[in-house]
């Protein structure tokens, strides 16, 4: 369960998060949706412990981020938008630096490691280098290494991206049976179509603010729209913006 409340962050002179509020319950996927810049990975952050907030209050699973950051380490799984990985390790060191950093007992841990391996078929890369290794590749080392100590509460910051369509199908149904056993998931995504099939309810984020927030069904009816995409362009006033770009280069081209 998270709990966001009046939250705020500043960057300097920039508050990225302007008061926002939402919930999500045990056994849920939240889509946080927006335009580029409009402070998805800077809510996300905050959720995971990674950065504190200016202002509000965030609750995951009963703990409040500003007060214990590194208990809330413990109970998420965060992938960031960019994987942060240690490139001079193998993916076998780099999950097993993970697993002590996390107190993961050996067995355990080699039991996780090989049912997420398979899953994500990275066998023939585990004796190389991270570095030398594919965007995608990398995209599925981040997304294990968050799953590994089996935590409550998942934050994804566009946890699809570089994933051939194989892999997101698996990371598609593994994200469903997390939902199955209780846990809570944030889930940010450009790509609306995933959103629609995958998130119980979206929250739509425009500068800094959430403007909307329901099941798809919910905001479709709300913006007298027949898909997701077209709710989000509308909401975030960018369908007349698109049709005059559209407009301006077909004339050019
Ligand atoms: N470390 C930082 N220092 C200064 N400004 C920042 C920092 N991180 C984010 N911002 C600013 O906060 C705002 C929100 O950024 P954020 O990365 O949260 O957006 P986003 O919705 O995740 O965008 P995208 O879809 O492009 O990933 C932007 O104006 C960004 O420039």
């Amino acid at each position: 369960m998270i709990g966001v409340e009046g939250l705020v962050r500043r960057f300097g002179s920039t508050v990225a998060v302007k008061g926002i509020t939402f919930n999500v319950n045990d056994g849920e996927i939240y889509g946080l949706l927006g335009p580029n810049g409009s402070g998805k990975s800077t809510t996300m952050k905050i959720l995971a412990g990674i950065i504190p907030p200016s202002g509000g209050r965030v609750v995951v699973n009963g703990i409040d981020v500003s007060r214990d950051p590194l208990r809330v380490k413990e109970v998420v799984g965060y992938v960031p938008e960019t994987p942060l990985l240690y490139e001079s390790l193998t993916p076998v060191e780099f999950f097993n630096f993970v697993g002590s950093v996390r107190g993961i007992p050996r067995e355990e841990l080699g039991e996780r490691v090989e049912t997420l391996v398979r899953a994500f078929g990275i066998e023939r890369y585990l004796g190389e280098t991270i570095g030398g290794l594919s965007f995608g590749t990398k995209q599925k080392i981040s997304l294990i290494s968050a799953m590994l100590h089996d935590p409550q509460v998942l934050i994804l910051d566009e946890a699809m991206n570089g994933l051939d369509p194989k892999s997101a199908r698996i990371l598609r149904e593994l994200l469903l049976g997390f939902k199955e056993e209780g846990k809570s998931i944030v889930f940010s995504t450009h790509v609306l179509a995933l959103a629609e099939t995958i998130c119980d309810r979206v929250g739509v984020i425009y500068n800094g603010e959430i403007i909307a927030e329901g099941t798809v069904d919910e905001l479709k009816e709300f913006a007298h729209e027949e898909s997701l995409e077209d709710v989000f362009l509308k909401l975030t006033e960018s369908q007349e913006e698109v049709a005059a770009i559209v407009g301006a280069l077909r004339e050019a081209f």
